[in-house]
């Protein structure tokens, strides 16, 4: 999307590998926003793994692409099946629960496996690159299809009232490689000059919501309100929330849905005000291999994310500061799981689905063979 009116993406190749010199990746430092727009750039293997495992990268998909161009630039030099394996470890052992990952390594070993080591490093830059925009095409069709639940709602409310869309976390397009996942509806109709504002969820303990969701919709021109994260029971008791959209690291054959800490909460508190609960999925997030979301592993990150919080001083210096007691002890689980039964329908980008196995299964049949 837009920054400072330039159309950018969350990766991007800087050069391809020549003789003796390995490629390069350029990201946007996401550990930097929102006061500062940082880029950096990946040139190995472990620039990808640190990249992914202390977050530079987040989000399911780009979690997914981010991991595609990691296996592209550890085969610099030699790409043995040792190192196919070396590097596809490295990559999948950064973080459990964004199923995207896993699927972007098989789709590179099914696509290196087969071939002559010389032709391997070439061909993971050009499998990397379809990753990335097959990405792209996903979650603009993701957002068409959002779109048009937006707009029954925009009929029902009558012109010029606004639609009221509770977001968590950032499904935004720092979490993708472009358009995100739940704000691709919300951008379409921001551009369509349907009246969207959005309660963006803090998202607390790393606050995704307040320094990425917001970050993005600011420069987007998108209306909308920062808010902790225990207010959208009381907004949605209210009648202030038209409809939540969430994002999904990994949703499983029978439509649970596992997202970011407190997206359970906020679908308990959805189902019980009669507000619609959409979660936004492209494909490469559903998990065929599992039959419920019990099984899903649910990251357990470091205590300082809860017990610090980051952000810009008085002076316009970004600073740390503690906010638990010395000696407290902390969990902090990074993740939970959403049953299907609280969940009104999975926006994909072949349509929108209920969350039921004979569904899901029925949308994208080719991946049968994954199931369990
Ligand atoms: C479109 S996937 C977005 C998904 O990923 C986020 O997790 P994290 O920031 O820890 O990578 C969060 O769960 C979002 O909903």
């Amino acid at each position: 999307m837009k920054v400072k009116g330039q159309p950018t993406r969350t990766i991007w190749v800087e050069a391809e590998p020549a003789e003796g010199r390995p490629g390069s990746i350029g990201i946007i430092d996401q550990t930097r926003l929102p006061h500062r727009f940082e880029t950096t750039s990946l040139r190995s293997l472990d620039d990808a793994v640190r990249a992914i495992r202390d977050m530079l990268v987040r989000g399911a998909p780009l979690i997914g692409a981010t991991a595609a161009y990691g296996v592209a630039l550890g085969l610099h030099g030699d790409a043995s099946d040792a190192r196919l394996k070396t590097v596809y470890d490295a990559l999948f052992a950064t973080r459990p629960t964004a199923v995207n990952l896993r699927w972007a390594l098989d789709e590179m070993m099914r696509t290196l496996q087969p071939l002559p080591e010389a032709d391997r490093e070439h061909a993971a830059w050009a499998r990397a690159a379809e990753i990335v925009e097959e990405d792209v095409a996903i979650n603009r069709r993701i957002g068409e299809n959002g779109l048009a639940l937006i707009r029954e709602i925009a009929a029902k409310k009558g012109d010029g009232e606004p639609i009221n869309i509770l977001t968590h976390c950032n499904a935004g397009w720092l979490a993708t490689v472009d358009w995100g996942t739940a704000t691709a509806p919300i951008y379409l109709a921001h551009e369509a000059g349907i009246p969207v504002h959005v309660w963006v969820d803090e998202t607390r303990p790393r606050n995704q919501g307040a320094a990425l969701t917001a970050w993005e919709l600011n420069n987007h021109g998108v209306p909308h309100h920062v808010v902790a994260d225990n207010t959208g029971g009381h907004l949605m008791q209210h009648g202030l929330v038209d409809m939540v959209i969430v994002g999904t690291d990994r949703t499983t054959a029978n439509g649970d849905v596992c997202n970011k800490i407190g997206t359970y909460l906020k679908a308990l508190a959805a189902h019980d005000n009669g507000v619609p609960f959409f979660v936004a999925l492209p494909s490469p997030t559903i998990d065929f291999s599992l039959k419920s979301g019990r099984d899903i592993p649910i990251e357990e990150r470091g205590a300082e994310e809860m017990t610090h919080v980051h952000g810009k001083t008085e002076s316009g210096e970004i600073g740390t500061l503690q906010v638990t007691p010395d000696g407290s002890p902390v969990v902090n689980y990074g993740f939970d799981v959403t049953p299907a039964r609280l969940v009104t329908g999975l926006i994909t980008e072949r349509g929108v689905v209920a969350a039921e196995e004979e569904a899901i299964a029925g949308l994208f049949s080719e991946r049968r063979q994954d199931a369990a």
